[in-house]
């Protein structure tokens, strides 16, 4: 089935939902979990399965993390039974950055086409929210974060243009990366959820360092474009309390509002990061010295 012939008039197959709920963890408990407990708590391993929405929900601030990748047609976003809501964005508000081939989402029946690492924000009260693919041989693959939200902001695009882009870090400390902050203030009202997406340059590997927390606001990163065989070490914790997750290409971690979270790649890479709480203010981190890591 050609998806761009259907995309005018979509016909919804019906896609399948895998859904897992994350308790939130203390940083009393976290500190003596094993590799694979601290997996199972924070690692999400797979997100992109052939027309199935793949959802994590986050007992910090309700988070969502998702994937949904369209290959047989169009697929349309429905409430998984957990969220006991009438519609997936009745209570919640949308935003995707799509890390595959083109595709198109129609929200409402307006289509929006969303090119590799292009972004979408769908606000609160959306009822119809379709997914598919231009060619499903090279498949969109649409990241999905999701937060509650309690008004309704308008739905938007944000292409890389628009995105505000903030040069960091230098080849000398291997952390040269530009922040494209894209579902965030400054280029859009949204509620609580803020996106973008870091691209490291060639040489550089570590990302967001020196490390920094925010108790305002929870996070979720998801590393991609790691180079096969090569993979990123991810670090969270308490600043004076760190551990690591090894993380492979289109994997995401959960980071709770009192943890770290940074990485050093064995190559440069590319991430997303989500955030959700009471703050929106990008700048309002606490800044952990490199040398006081523990
Ligand atoms: O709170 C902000 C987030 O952790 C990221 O935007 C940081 C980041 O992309 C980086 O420094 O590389
Ligand atoms: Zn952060």
């Amino acid at each position: 089935m050609q998806s761009e012939q259907n995309s005018l008039t979509p016909t919804t197959t019906g896609a399948k939902i895998a859904f897992e709920s994350r308790y939130a963890s203390s940083p009393n408990e976290v500190k003596t979990m094993t590799t694979e407990g601290l997996r199972q708590a924070f690692l999400i391993e797979k997100l992109f399965v052939a027309d199935e929405f793949r959802w994590t929900l986050s007992f910090f601030d309700r988070y969502l993390t998702g994937g949904i990748m369209p290959v047989s047609g169009v697929v349309s976003l429905e409430a998984p039974e957990q969220l006991k809501a009438a519609y997936f964005l009745e209570r919640r508000e949308l935003g995707m950055i799509n890390v595959g081939g083109p595709g198109r989402v129609v929200a409402d029946g307006v289509a929006y086409d969303l090119e590799y690492k292009e972004a979408l924000y769908i606000g609160q009260g959306t009822k119809s929210v379709e997914f598919m693919s231009h060619d499903e041989d090279k498949p969109a693959r649409f990241y999905l974060n999701s937060t509650p939200a309690h008004t309704s902001c308008p739905t938007r695009k944000v292409s890389r243009q628009e995105a505000n882009k903030l040069e960091m870090g230098s080849l000398e400390t291997a952390n040269n990366r530009t922040i494209n902050q894209m579902l965030i203030n400054k280029v859009l009202p949204t509620c609580q959820l803020q996106m973008g997406m870091t691209e490291l340059k060639t040489g550089s590997v570590w990302n967001t360092m020196p490390a920094h927390t925010h108790d305002r606001r929870m996070e979720v990163y998801f590393y991609f474009e790691v180079p096969e065989g090569q993979a990123v070490c991810h670090f969270m914790g308490q600043p004076q309390e760190t551990r690591h997750i090894w993380m492979q290409n289109e994997q995401a971690v959960i980071s709770p509002n009192w943890s770290i979270h940074a990485g050093a790649g064995t190559s440069n890479y590319t991430f997303i990061w989500g955030m959700a709480g009471e703050n929106l203010d990008y700048g309002d981190m606490d800044f952990c010295a490199i040398p006081d890591l523990r």
